[in-house]
């Protein structure tokens, strides 16, 4: 379960008087998730249920405006997320704990742990639709997780911890950085992205998608980089991190019948999976080496990315995205 932030009945009880929704019949924190705090509250009336969620990175006004808003504008197209509940006063988040906090739908169904063919296929259709309805969103949003500071994320950890949290990676890291940054195109189409689209980060009622949650990440990105994260985060079998083709084949298939790629993006994609693996690993790293002292989290390991890192610079990762 993540949660970093302890908050009192009382508190979680004001912030609700904020909204038309009746007192919380019941708090439970939500396992699952690394990055914020989370907690399902249960109404007597409707909806029966909501997540709460402390948004703890530090993030600006502007920048949960454009959260927001991509959220509202996606829904707009009939992409199923997980909609932020307006505040009786119209705003989509107040205050707890004097961090943004925000209250949104509760989706059945689960995340897959072991994605299968048909799940792939339609996170591809997802994803594709996605990127079509970002076209007309107009606010833009620098990457809060952008590679130069996943860099510098690395760079300030002791290597010596590094190697003991994954053999044999420390010495590599640093070229890989250097290599995406040098060689990072320039000039792909791009728009608002979701930036973290894991399973973790899907919901699902059997192979049918009941919504997409965990918009904390979304930025301005090439499309096809969002593309290769998602790539990285499905097309491999959970713990051992084995490329599964034909997951592969069907997320790519799938996405491409909505949103075909340009063949400068389809070049473009090994080196932007590498760059896909480089910032989950940095947030992994720092994450397993130095936890939050009295949070209650668990730690997703950064081996498996290493792995998925390794396969992207090998002929096979290159194939992978071959039409
Ligand atoms: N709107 C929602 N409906 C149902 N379950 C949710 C919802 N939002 C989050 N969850 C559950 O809580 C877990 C953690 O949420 P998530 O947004 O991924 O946290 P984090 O921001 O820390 O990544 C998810 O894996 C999911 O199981
Ligand atoms: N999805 C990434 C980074 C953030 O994790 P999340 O639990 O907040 O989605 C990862 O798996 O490391």
């Amino acid at each position: 379960m993540a949660v970093y932030t302890k908050l009192s009945d009382r508190e979680v009880a004001s912030f609700l008087q904020q909204y038309d929704l009746g007192p919380a019949r019941d708090r439970e924190p939500l396992s699952g998730g690394v990055t914020n705090s989370n907690w399902r509250i249960d109404f007597t009336g409707d909806p029966a249920a909501a997540v709460l969620t402390v948004i703890e990175p530090e993030t600006g006004a502007a920048e949960l405006d454009f959260v927001f808003g991509f959220q509202h504008h996606m829904a707009a197209h009939g992409i199923p997320l997980a909609a932020p509940i307006a505040q009786k006063s119209g705003a989509f988040y107040g205050q707890l704990a004097g961090k943004p906090a925000v209250l949104a739908g509760f989706l059945s169904g689960d995340w897959p742990r072991e994605p299968n063919v048909a799940q792939a296929a339609a996170v591809g259709t997802l994803l594709g639709r996605m990127h079509l309805a970002a076209s007309d969103f107009a606010l833009r949003r620098t990457n809060p997780m952008g590679l130069p500071d996943m860099a510098a994320m690395v760079r300030a950890l002791d290597p010596l911890t590094i190697e003991t949290a994954v053999p044999n990676l420390a010495a590599d890291l640093a070229g890989a950085f250097r290599e995406t940054l040098d060689h990072w195109p320039q000039g792909l189409p791009a728009g608002a992205v979701h930036a973290d689209l894991f399973p973790d980060n899907v919901l699902f009622d059997g192979d049918r998608i009941s919504g997409a949650i965990d918009f904390y990440y979304a930025c301005t990105a090439p499309f096809a980089a969002d593309f290769a994260m998602a790539h990285a985060a499905w097309c491999f079998s959970a713990g051992e991190s084995v490329f599964l083709a034909d997951r592969s084949h069907a997320l790519l298939q799938a996405y491409e019948a909505v949103r075909p790629l340009s063949p400068t993006e389809r070049d473009a994609l090994p080196l932007l999976a590498r760059a896909a693996c480089l910032r989950i690993l940095a947030t992994r790293l720092r994450d397993w080496i130095a936890p939050v002292e009295g949070a209650s989290v668990t730690a997703k390991h950064p081996g498996e990315f290493a792995a998925r890192l390794r396969f992207y610079s090998t002929d096979d990762g290159a194939r992978a995205f071959a039409p």
